[in-house]
């Protein structure tokens, strides 16, 4: 067989075919399908062969999981089993230095550096007055009954306050708009390619890419300039006097990491704001649950004669906020694979995964699975507050939305405490409607086709009682 090297025979391969030669099912894995399913290909192929299949994927004999407990096992033997292996296409735009392809002690240390970044402290003392900000600012600009889409709103937010939080470059420098349109095409060419070709949108992201780069060392030479002059006012409140002082890291080793973070946090979390969106448009039961949550902590801050803004602990104490946060990610799915090569010959529920094959988890899988999850397709943040019954931990153990292990998500508490902002914000001020129905769909991250509009109606302020 044109797919399978001479070497797997007398191995017990997962149950599959190769398609085509070359692109293999490549186009049928890619087709976009509803967000909320696992489409048409996965569902047959599942159907067909088991939840574990073999197949062949951007151009490497593949196995594909929808099983969570191999999910699990890759996730928890990142390092040692498997490593990172994206198609040629979408590494080289990633670049060498970016924090999904690197591994070992390299990653590790990159690794503790984006945590640090991203911990709580920083949370507490950076990230939610910015979020604040720029979520207040955005919704200052919406006007009654005017339709618009929502997720180029929550888009603004989080580029926002990425650029802020890694560059610290303001919003009026001109580069910031720049910025805003080379990443648009940089995602646009990380998305689009199925397989290695050369294609226009890939020549474009590459180009972007280059740009982004050099604005990030024109912003990091200045940076420097500004220390030895001692007039650098910003210190290590931004990614890049952070690195300035706590690494060693060269230009392109820092611009791949400031690219990995913009990649990793800007759309990601916009979608998920996006997403609590549609599935709070169906469920008023959920919204009146909210806005009570947030109208005590409104009004208990009144009557103590406290600031608007939000604090730390006013955040932790919205707890019902985190039962719709975890819903939203369970259905919505905004990450719906990951990326593994096998590193040795690995045997997994007795079948053969040989050295050198791709591997991809499908995160989607366990999270509409009716097995773990009652009624897997509605939207129930309530399932989050029912107690588990004795010894059964299968809706957490098979909960990943932002991985798991070495190489898990290192801005999930950031994403969470964005979600909840923009909730608290959005459900507190705004009765809302959403226009038409755009389900989003999926072809590698979820998409509102126009952008999910809505019109808003503002609601008159909390009065403390
Ligand atoms: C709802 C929003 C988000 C989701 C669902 C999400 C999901 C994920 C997942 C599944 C991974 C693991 C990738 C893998 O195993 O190969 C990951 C990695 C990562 N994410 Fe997120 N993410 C979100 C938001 C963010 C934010 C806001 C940031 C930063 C500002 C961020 C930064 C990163 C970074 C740097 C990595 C690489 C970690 C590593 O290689 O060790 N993510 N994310």
């Amino acid at each position: 067989n044109h797919n399978e090297s001479s070497n797997t025979k007398g191995l017990k391969l997962p149950p599959g075919s190769m398609g085509w030669p070359v692109i293999g099912d490549t186009i049928p894995f890619r087709k976009e399908h509803k967000c909320i399913s696992l489409g048409d290909y996965l569902e047959g192929r599942v159907q067909k062969y088991g939840k574990i299949f073999r197949t062949h994927l951007f151009g490497h004999p593949t196995v594909v999981s929808t099983d969570a407990e191999l999910n699990r096992f890759v996730f928890m033997n990142d390092e040692k089993l498997f490593e990172p292996f994206f198609p040629k296409s979408v590494a080289d735009i990633l670049g060498e230095h970016s924090m999904l392809v690197i591994t070992g002690d390299i990653h590790r240390s990159v690794k503790s550096l984006a945590s640090s970044f991203l911990g709580v402290p920083r949370l507490r003392n950076y990230f939610l007055k910015d979020i604040e900000q720029f979520i207040t600012e955005a919704f200052n600009t919406w006007e009654d009954d005017v339709p618009f889409p929502i997720k180029e709103q929550t888009s603004k937010v989080t580029f926002k306050l990425i650029v802020k939080n890694i560059l610290s470059m303001k919003p009026e420098d001109p580069r910031s708009e720049e910025m805003w349109k080379l990443f648009a095409t940089f995602m646009k060419g990380l998305v689009a390619i199925p397989i290695d070709l050369p294609i226009t949108k890939r020549g474009k992201a590459v180009r972007a890419r280059k740009r982004i780069l050099a604005i990030i060392k024109e912003m990091m030479e200045e940076r420097i300039h500004k220390k030895e002059a001692g007039t650098d006012e910003i210190g290590d409140a931004d990614i890049l006097g952070y690195c300035l002082e706590n690494s060693k890291q060269d230009a392109e080793q820092f611009g791949d990491l400031m690219l990995g973070i913009l990649f990793g946090g800007h759309e990601t979390s916009a979608t998920a704001m996006t997403m609590s969106v549609y599935f709070l448009s169906d469920c008023p039961r959920a919204v009146e649950q909210l806005r009570e949550e947030y109208q005590q902590i409104a009004s208990k801050k009144k009557q103590r004669g406290e600031p608007a803004a939000l604090t730390w602990e006013d955040y932790r104490q919205m707890e019902f906020s985190q039962c719709v946060i975890s819903e939203t990610l369970r259905l919505g799915n905004i990450i719906k694979t990951v990326h593994r090569r096998a590193k040795v010959d690995i045997q997994f529920k007795g079948y053969d995964i040989p050295r050198g094959w791709q591997v991809i988890p499908i995160l989607t899988a366990s999270h509409l699975d009716s097995e773990v999850y009652e009624k897997p397709l509605i939207f129930n943040p309530w399932r989050w507050q029912e107690a588990l019954p004795a010894g059964n931990t299968a809706r957490l153990d098979n909960y990943m939305p932002f991985g798991l292990g070495l190489r898990n998500c290192a801005g999930l508490e950031l994403a969470k405490m964005e979600m909840v902002i923009f909730l608290y914000h959005f459900v507190l001020n705004f009765d809302w409607k959403m226009l038409n129905a755009d389900p989003p769909v999926v072809s590698s991250i979820p998409e509102f086709t126009n952008g999910l509009p809505i019109t808003v109606r503002r609601l008159s302020p909390v009065q403390a009682n």
